[in-house]
């Protein structure tokens, strides 16, 4: 794929917070005048992207996201539902997909994610020394893998890694870190309070 393709932008974003508690999207790590959690995610898209979209089920508590707001084909099918039904409403030939819990994405990271030549159905970097652990919620998409997930969705299967290893996935490799996040900390994502205390870290530390 040429690195000049134009992107729809797709936040991930209909989950329940259990593990967290309170629901996570709302929470402002900034500070009270800064965006909350999926604000954050939405305004690192939009400048990389021609459209963005919001998968998420209660369309009716966030009237100021701007975003188009798409919910589920299913509500409650988890990530790899959620992507689905994202990948369904897009309107370019791939997506740029990444979370509503990623408070620590390095916005020279995503772009030159957004940017990266690839051939192959996916662009998903792996954690550094974890070469089979590619990340589906900090990744690109072709439009055309829907039908395989939809298939994998119809099986029965739910888990959102196992469904994009299943897809012709290829790793922008150790470059994109040693670039632009050498700890790859875009990709720490917000499942419980413990996880909240390791970023507020981080966030202190860059500030
Ligand atoms: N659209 C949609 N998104 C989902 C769904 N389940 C999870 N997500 C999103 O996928 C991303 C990763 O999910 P998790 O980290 O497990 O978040 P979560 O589901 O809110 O948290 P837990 O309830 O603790 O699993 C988050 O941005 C969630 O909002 C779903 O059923 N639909
Ligand atoms: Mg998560």
């Amino acid at each position: 794929m040429s690195s000049d393709v134009e992107l729809s932008g797709i936040v991930i974003a209909g989950g329940r917070s259990r593990r967290f508690g309170v629901d996570k999207r709302r929470l402002r790590l900034w500070g009270e005048s800064g965006p909350h959690l999926l604000g954050h995610a939405v305004a690192l898209l939009q400048p990389l992207c021609v459209e963005t979209i919001v998968v998420l089920n209660d369309a009716e508590a966030w009237p100021d996201v701007p975003a188009r707001i798409v919910p589920d084909e299913q509500p409650g099918s988890g990530a790899l539902g959620g992507l689905i039904s994202g990948l369904q409403a897009m309107r370019t030939p791939a997506a740029l997909v990444i979370a509503a819990d990623m408070p620590l994405i390095v916005p020279a990271a995503l772009a030159a994610l957004a940017r990266w030549p690839f051939t192959g159905d996916a662009l998903a970097p792996t954690p550094p020394g974890q070469p089979d652990q590619p990340q589906p919620l900090f990744a690109v998409y072709r439009h055309s893998v829907l039908p395989q997930l939809r298939r994998a969705f119809a099986a029965g299967e739910r888990r959102l890694q196992a469904a994009l290893m299943a897809l012709r996935w290829v790793d922008p490799g150790p470059a994109l870190w040693h670039r632009y996040d050498p700890a790859a900390r875009s990709l720490l994502n917000l499942n419980t309070p413990d996880d909240l205390v390791a970023a507020q870290a981080w966030l202190r530390q860059v500030e």
